[in-house]
């Protein structure tokens, strides 16, 4: 019976919001009528969760008689066209305010976002918003002309004697009815959905596809029975009382108890049939059709089944519907443990397929998805941040613990080892199940890591525990390959290597990278150099310290060796010491000029072509990790050792290169003879060129120079000199000065009003006959006189 008559009724506009929001969701999702099942059935769960909460603290507030269920129910029209579903809780249930607020307003936060978004959206994101929003309810007027809840709230202290209301309203209605049951209070808590089916959607009147619905998105989801009323044919031995071999209807059902639900290994159990009396004369066979309740969710929910009974679809859709996600996730482990304290736990973790963009930016866990069962029932997903560690926070989870008592506070958890026994066994069972797929399924891993992959590294540097096990997980790429692992390298690591070679530069691409001068001779000679392009990289590797047995390298810091030096010892040394003793007075020269740059001038094993680098110490600030502390402001807070770590460089030269070649003879032309003076033009000359020289080392080595204006004065003035070009010889600025400034707000509308008719746009008045706010000529005599600045040569305190 549609709780609908002449009662009075209280009318209520419904919130802008409501109406625009009800707008879209029916626009956007037309293709995807079905979901209103799933929204109404988890609300209808929601609402018998909140229930079975309270209870445990006030027992009285349940009717012991009434089993906590949802039910659905089709009633087609005489006609056939037409009909309602009715869906019904026996939950907490609203009170008349609670209809109002509830279902009449939008109190969520996001509204105006889920507006903005929803305006711009194609029919395919729809679903998704649906869940985010939380405009469940919404979803009937998708199938529905009109709504009618009718619900009553349990008993409480401040509503001692609660009553029945209904809520009703039209799909086209700005504005909605609250008014009290006329018949009374039929539910005893609860609430029941009827809607009034639209003919473009009967076929959710029908009981097949309403159980399949029901199957595919909600049977494993809700631990509360979910009955369908079917109709059965039965054959029943006639009485007398039967003449007429016409089919009979059964009467309006009761709400499904025991007796009355279909049991599925005996498909139709008789359950109105009475036995009193045995027939004399032989018995007459009449079919019947009997209403009887299906319980469409017998099996235990998803996750207490064993995992060979689950397929993947029901994984699927259990995900999409627990977590209201749209998108399949990527992929899922099923387990179960023991947390120490004999508490069993069995399991089911997600990974999403997308990470959240406030994943980065925010500072807090912010979890909610970790949802804590006990005995199958639902207790929170308000773990807190202890839930799940930061950098797994987005890992999606449900847990069921049979052996803890279901008025479990978040105090009781934390307090007892469960909530840090389940985090370790979490993150325990992503690691082996991200270690499964990556040996399994390699494409699918490297889908896992193009999302996660930094998620994981930051597990790495935060997770002493974990360090070597997440550090296996993580890829990079290097100069031979992409998405290469810590093991992978080892493996193919080259005879004798004794380090892990390593590139860093924060926010540089790969193939940069790659063409770095600290690559080339690495690369040249055949090894494997991992390229580091994430902040977090170079933090990793320098705290994992080394590999198996094998230590991280910076290749462009001090030390790098590639173990096969001894081989051609003796030879090396010769060659090595003819050079040096070849290249002493450049180094000398070069030590002077760049002190106060570095620490030491060298001769380079790390080159091959090009002619000099700047090379950290061992200890100090490699460009890339210079350009990290510099961004996290580490000045201030390290003041002294960052200075120190700063300095820390040395200067290598490539002897094999013909720029220092060149230099080297210009250093010793330029050595006085005994009892000669030393040519000032030419030493002058020769320290710029040195300058030039050091700081394109610095910025092909990835430092900063200090002043690039002053190198690039540098630059422009040997181009100068190279092109025969004077070098006091001045730019031939004019630069035309800006119109005056413009007259106030009322002046210029007063005489655009006067002077520019629509049809004839004024001529714009010539910039001289303005009055200028500043001279022009004053103007343009100070830029032209402006003198090229005098460099002073020599030293380098400006690097
Ligand atoms: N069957 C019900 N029993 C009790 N309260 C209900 C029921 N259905 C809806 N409500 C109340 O109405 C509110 C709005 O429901 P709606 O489906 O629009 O959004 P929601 O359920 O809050 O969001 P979400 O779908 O994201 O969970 C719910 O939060 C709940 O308080």
């Amino acid at each position: 019976q549609v709780p609908d008559s002449e009662v009075p009724k209280q009318k209520h506009d419904y919130q802008s919001d409501v109406a625009r929001m009800r707008k879209i969701v029916v626009n956007s999702l037309y293709s995807n009528q079905d979901v209103f099942l799933r929204e109404l059935l988890s609300n209808a769960n929601d609402a018998l969760e909140k229930l079975r909460i309270v209870s445990l603290t006030n027992k009285d507030i349940v009717d012991p008689s009434q089993p906590l269920n949802i039910t659905i129910r089709a009633v087609k029209d005489e006609e056939g066209t037409g009909g309602r579903l009715i869906i019904t809780d026996t939950g907490i249930g609203m009170s008349p305010d609670d209809l109002t607020r509830n279902l009449g307003t939008l109190a969520k936060s996001g509204t105006s976002e889920f507006l903005a978004k929803a305006d711009s959206l194609d029919t395919s994101g729809g679903g998704n918003l649906i869940g985010q929003f939380g405009l469940g309810f919404y979803s009937s007027f998708l199938v529905a002309d009109q709504v009618y809840v009718a619900s009553i709230p349990t008993k409480s202290e401040t509503n001692p004697e609660p009553a029945q209301y209904v809520f009703s309203s039209s799909a086209d209605d700005s504005s909605f009815e609250i008014y009290p049951d006329p018949r009374g209070n039929t539910l005893g808590h609860g609430t029941e959905i009827t809607l009034v089916i639209r003919p473009d959607a009967s076929q959710f009147l029908n009981t097949d596809r309403l159980k399949e619905l029901v199957e595919k998105h909600s049977s494993f989801s809700t631990a509360f029975p979910i009955y369908l009323l079917t109709q059965v044919t039965e054959e029943v031995i006639d009485e007398d009382t039967l003449t007429e071999d016409e089919p009979s209807t059964a009467e309006e059902p009761s709400a499904p108890s025991e007796e009355s639900v279909l049991d599925d290994d005996d498909d139709v159990v008789v359950e109105e049939v009475s036995e009193e009396e045995v027939p004399t004369k032989e018995p007459k066979v009449t079919t019947v059709t009997v209403d009887k309740w299906a319980h469409l969710n017998e099996q235990p929910p998803l996750w207490m089944r064993d995992p060979k009974d689950v397929t993947n679809e029901q994984y699927i859709e259990f995900y999409k519907t627990t977590f209201k996600e749209d998108e399949a996730p990527l992929a899922w482990h099923h387990f179960q443990g023991e947390s120490g304290d004999g508490i069993h736990f069995k399991s089911i973790i997600y990974i999403p397929h997308e990470l959240n963009p406030e994943f980065w930016s925010k500072s807090t866990s912010d979890n909610k998805g970790v949802r804590l069962m006990v005995k199958r029932v639902f207790i929170t997903n308000d773990l807190g941040d202890d839930a799940l560690p930061k950098w797994a926070s987005w890992l999606k989870v449900i847990v069921d613990a049979d052996d803890l008592p279901l008025n479990v506070s978040r105090e009781t958890l934390q307090s007892t080892r469960f909530l840090k026994t389940l985090r370790s066994f979490v993150i325990k069972h992503l690691i082996k199940l991200m270690t499964r797929i990556a040996q399994d399924d390699p494409d699918k891993y490297v889908e896992i890591i193009k999302v996660y992959g930094n998620a994981i590294k930051l597990g790495a540097v935060e997770s002493t525990k974990e360090r070597n096990r997440l550090a296996v997980l993580a890829r990079w790429p290097t100069n031979l390959r992409n998405f290469t692992s810590l093991d992978e390298y080892y493996v193919n690591r080259r005879q004798g290597q004794k380090q892990v070679f390593f590139h860093a530069g924060v926010g540089a691409t790969t193939e940069n990278l790659a063409k770095s001068i600290f690559v080339e001779k690495v690369h040249a000679r055949g090894y494997e150099v991992f390229l580091l392009s994430e902040p977090l990289d170079e933090i990793l590797f320098t705290n994992l310290g080394q590999w198996q047995d094998i230590r991280f390298q910076d290749v462009a810091k001090k030390g790098l060796e590639f173990g096969d030096e001894e081989e051609d010892l003796e030879a090396e040394k010769a060659k090595d010491e003819e050079l040096a003793t070849r290249f002493q007075p450049l180094v000398d020269w070069l030590k002077q000029e760049t002190k106060d740059v570095v620490i030491d001038v060298t001769l380079s094993k790390r080159l091959v072509t090009s002619p000099c680098a700047i090379v950290a110490d061992t200890y100090g600030y490699s460009a890339n990790m210079e350009r990290i502390m510099n961004a996290q402001n580490a000045k201030q807070a390290q003041g002294f050792l960052h200075e120190m770590a700063k300095k820390q460089k040395f200067l290598e030269i490539n002897p094999h290169s013909p720029l220092i070649e060149g230099l080297l003879r210009r250093v010793e032309q330029i050595a006085p003879e005994e009892g000669e003076e030393i040519d000032p033009d030419a030493e002058a000359e020769l320290r710029e060129v040195t300058s030039i020289l050091i700081d394109s080392a610095l910025v092909r080595s990835g430092f900063d120079v200090a002043d690039p204006s002053v190198f690039f004065t540098r630059v422009d003035r040997v181009l100068r000199r190279s092109l025969g070009v004077s070098e006091l010889a001045e730019a031939d600025i004019f630069i035309k000065p800006a119109p005056p400034i413009a007259k106030p707000y009322n002046a210029v509308e007063e005489t655009e009003s006067e002077t520019a008719p629509e049809s004839e746009p004024a001529e714009p008045e010539p910039v001289q006959e303005a009055e200028p706010a500043q001279p022009a000529e004053s103007l343009s005599i100070e830029l032209e006189s402006v003198e090229e600045i005098d460099i002073p040569l020599g030293g380098h305190d400006e690097l």
